[in-house]
């Protein structure tokens, strides 16, 4: 970014008039050396009022991760930002040097032929469920309709993620409505909801910020389970105390069992929009009128059952990504830590070959997921590649396993927690 001379004798003169304010007073957010003043813009801010969390701090890689370098094209930084950032550490520059890499070399462009495939596939899962239900008669048509029907949801999921991300086209208006549609029409769950929730997921991942209670919003998905002991203040109550202790054998069943009706249920009462709540009428219209051909009710019981609880195995696939790692204070996070290391630190890989990342949805490259939220998930499995060089260039270690052994390493963290888990921590 390159600043004229005139704006530097702006940016001067409010680094005078700013020594005699609170920079706290004003919201400022240090990029790339320069503070901006964001003060009026927060609530028009269209990735939410979670910037509010960088007000005061050097937030250069998380908004690098974020956004083109052309969203600050038309801002005037505010005055220069001086101090000594953490944000300036080597571990940063890297990735910020390998995000450059990405950006000319086209790893954030979309190949719609992929896409075309991808969308073949999963429509002939909805296919398999019409026909099997079209043609009922046996255990078998009850089998591979409700896997099928399963596999939908899940492979809906994964293009909600995907669109709500701007992945698609990077038109944020038309991705949204894609989102809508795989979302809260096929999937169930409201895209605009989740979207909310899992950008503040990004920007400040496994973090606590005791002040405000806050929790990452995706790691308190059911307040029942605390996987790390920075969430302890947040259980202080006598059910806690043995939803806790049994912790390490409820996770699998709550989330395969439960798992789909909790985020549907979850969805649909905290979704206020209107065009969702219609969307979310959609998919249950759909839903029913399919399963109406069912010849009993029994019938419709079992098929909507287990494909509920099969779809429930992708609510495990989106915790065993952080449950055993680090949690931070948000306080740290661009001030003691940077936030590239926060990334590593907070995320497991899953190791799988190739023909089973139609299954884990691109989320088994977390790491570069989180570190380039901007990449289409075709293009993460060659990206590690550089992201793995990277961490070891700086002696970070970059965390995989395989997919069970990663669900044993919950299921032990959780163990380990639930035994040293006490009421009042602090
Ligand atoms: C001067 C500061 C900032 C400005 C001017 C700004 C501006 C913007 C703009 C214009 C967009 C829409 C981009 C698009 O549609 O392609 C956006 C999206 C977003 N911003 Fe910021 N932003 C700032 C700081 C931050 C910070 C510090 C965060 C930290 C979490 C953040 C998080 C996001 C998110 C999560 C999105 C949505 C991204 C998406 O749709 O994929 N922003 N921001």
């Amino acid at each position: 970014m390159s600043i004229t001379k005139g704006e530097e004798m702006d940016i001067n003169a409010n680094a005078m008039e700013d020594s005699r304010m609170d920079k706290y007073d004003r919201k400022l957010i240090g990029i790339d050396g320069y503070w901006y003043d964001v003060t009026k813009f927060i609530p028009h801010h269209p990735g939410g009022n979670i910037i509010t969390r960088f007000v005061g701090k050097d937030a250069s890689a998380v908004f690098h991760a974020f956004h083109k370098d052309s969203v600050l094209k038309h801002r005037k930084p505010y005055m220069k930002l001086d101090s000594e950032s953490v944000e300036n550490d080597e571990v940063t520059q890297t990735f910020a040097e390998l995000g450059n890499f990405f950006e000319k070399e086209g790893y954030f462009k979309t190949n719609y032929y992929w896409y075309a495939l991808k969308f073949c596939i999963t429509f002939t899962l909805l296919l398999t469920v019409v026909v099997c239900v079209a043609v009922y008669d046996s255990t078998m048509h009850l089998c591979i309709g409700s896997l099928a029907l399963a596999a939908f949801w899940q492979q809906c999921g994964f293009f909600m993620h995907d669109f709500e991300h701007n992945h698609f086209t990077h038109n944020r208006r038309v991705d949204k409505w894609l989102g809508t549609f795989f979302g809260s029409v096929c999937f169930g769950v409201s895209g605009s909801w989740w979207r909310g929730k899992h950008f503040i997921h990004h920007a400040v991942t496994t973090c606590v910020d005791y002040e405000t209670s806050f929790v990452d919003p995706q790691m308190v998905t059911s307040k029942i389970w605390a996987q790390n002991e920075k969430l302890w203040p947040f259980f202080q109550n006598k059910f806690s105390m043995l939803s806790i202790r049994i912790q390490h054998l409820t996770f699998l069943p709550l989330c395969v069992f439960v798992g789909r009706f909790a985020i549907l249920r979850a969805s649909a009462m905290e979704e206020t929009q209107t065009f969702e709540r219609v969307a979310l009428a959609l998919h249950w219209f759909w839903v029913s009128t399919l399963l109406s051909y069912l010849p009993s009710w029994s019938e419709v019981f079992a098929f909507y059952s287990i494909a509920a609880f099969v779809q429930g195995v992708l609510h495990v696939q989106l915790l065993i990504s952080h449950y055993a790692k680090s949690y931070h204070e948000i306080e740290e996070v661009s001030t003691t830590i940077s936030w590239s290391q926060m990334q590593v630190e907070s995320n497991i890989d899953i190791t799988t070959p190739w023909w089973l990342d139609w299954f884990h949805g691109g989320l088994n490259f977390h790491l570069v997921h989180h570190l380039y939220p901007r990449m289409p998930r075709h293009n993460y499995r060659r990206a590690t590649e550089l992201v793995k060089a990277a961490c070891q260039k700086h002696g970070l270690v970059y965390d995989h396993c395989g997919w069970f052994e990663a669900v044993s390493r919950t299921l032990k963290q959780l163990r380990l927690m639930s035994s040293q888990f006490t009421l009042d921590p602090r």
